[in-house]
């Protein structure tokens, strides 16, 4: 279920000399890039064995894609008069992730818009949805079509799926990425490609501009063809990522985001 990422030799030089302040007998690794069933594992032991609440840790998360969507697209490059984004939610916990992101993108100085078709009956995901309401954060009711979303948002935010993504899209996911792969806007894809096998990519799917990953890289991201990959999530313990072996890049100063 693991492995390393299989990049250009060049790329990888350059991840070599990111470690370059580590000891020799880690610099010649390479960030390992996890297995569906690795991520849903480590992602079990944040909270069964170090303690962490998934509220906490979405926190984080969601921050880390707001710090490194802003770095990406600072307010001031957006090509359009209002600094619009599009957000859209799925059901589980990456849908959460964009919540919180929306939530920080707004406190950055952006007008996030969020769509957020199926909304779970939990108190996690109503606190979140509260937050952004009294955040003045707009929610759409459907999703717009192509060519509106072209014309009113500089940017998407894919939260749709992520590490737990399995089998044929259902509905009311399948529509809405079929009107994202015909959009123009750049589309900033939160830890998956939405609609991507974790592992495998899809050849016909969304092409995001970006991808943040979060924890550490699904198999899937070696196929990401955009321009910025960063990495977020920086919350994991020593011992975890001894056991995964994930040799995580050092992140700068206190930064919660690096770029891979
Ligand atoms: N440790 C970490 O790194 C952290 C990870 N975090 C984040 O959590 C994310 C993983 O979250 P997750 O496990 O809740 O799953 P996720 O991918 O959001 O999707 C599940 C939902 O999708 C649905 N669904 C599935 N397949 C489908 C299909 N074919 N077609 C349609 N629907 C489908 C499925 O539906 P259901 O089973 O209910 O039918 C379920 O409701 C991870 O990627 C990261 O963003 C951070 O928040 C915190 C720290
Ligand atoms: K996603």
């Amino acid at each position: 279920q693991t492995g390393t990422c299989p990049l250009s030799a060049a790329a990888n030089n350059h991840k070599k000399d990111c470690f370059s302040s580590r000891p020799a007998s880690t610099m010649a690794q390479t960030i390992k890039y996890l297995g569906q069933e690795e991520a849903q594992h480590i992602d079990e032991e944040l909270f069964s064995v170090y303690g962490f609440s998934v509220d906490q840790l979405m926190e984080l998360a969601g921050l880390s894609c707001a710090t490194a969507i802003t770095r990406a697209y600072p307010v001031t490059s957006l090509v359009k008069a209002r600094p619009s984004l599009l957000v859209i939610c799925g059901p589980g916990n990456n849908g959460g992730d964009g919540l919180v992101c929306a939530r920080h993108l707004k406190l950055f100085g952006y007008e996030p818009t969020i769509l957020y078709p199926k909304r779970p009956n939990k108190p996690l995901f109503q606190g979140l949805t509260t937050q952004c309401q009294k955040m003045e954060i707009a929610f759409l009711t459907e999703m717009p079509e192509a060519k509106v979303i072209d014309e009113a948002y500089n940017l998407v935010i894919d939260a749709i799926f992520g590490f737990s993504f399995k089998g044929a899209v259902r509905e009311p996911f399948g529509s809405i990425l079929d009107i994202l792969k015909k959009t123009t806007v750049p589309i900033a894809s939160i830890d998956i490609p939405s609609g991507w096998d974790v592992e495998q990519g899809s050849a016909d799917g969304l092409q995001p501009d970006m991808l943040i990953s979060l924890t550490a890289p699904k198999k899937s991201a070696s196929l990401f063809r955009g321009r910025y990959h960063f990495l977020g999530g920086r919350f994991v313990p020593p011992g975890l990522e001894r056991k995964y072996q994930l040799n995580l890049p050092q992140y700068p100063g206190t930064d919660c985001v690096l770029q891979l």
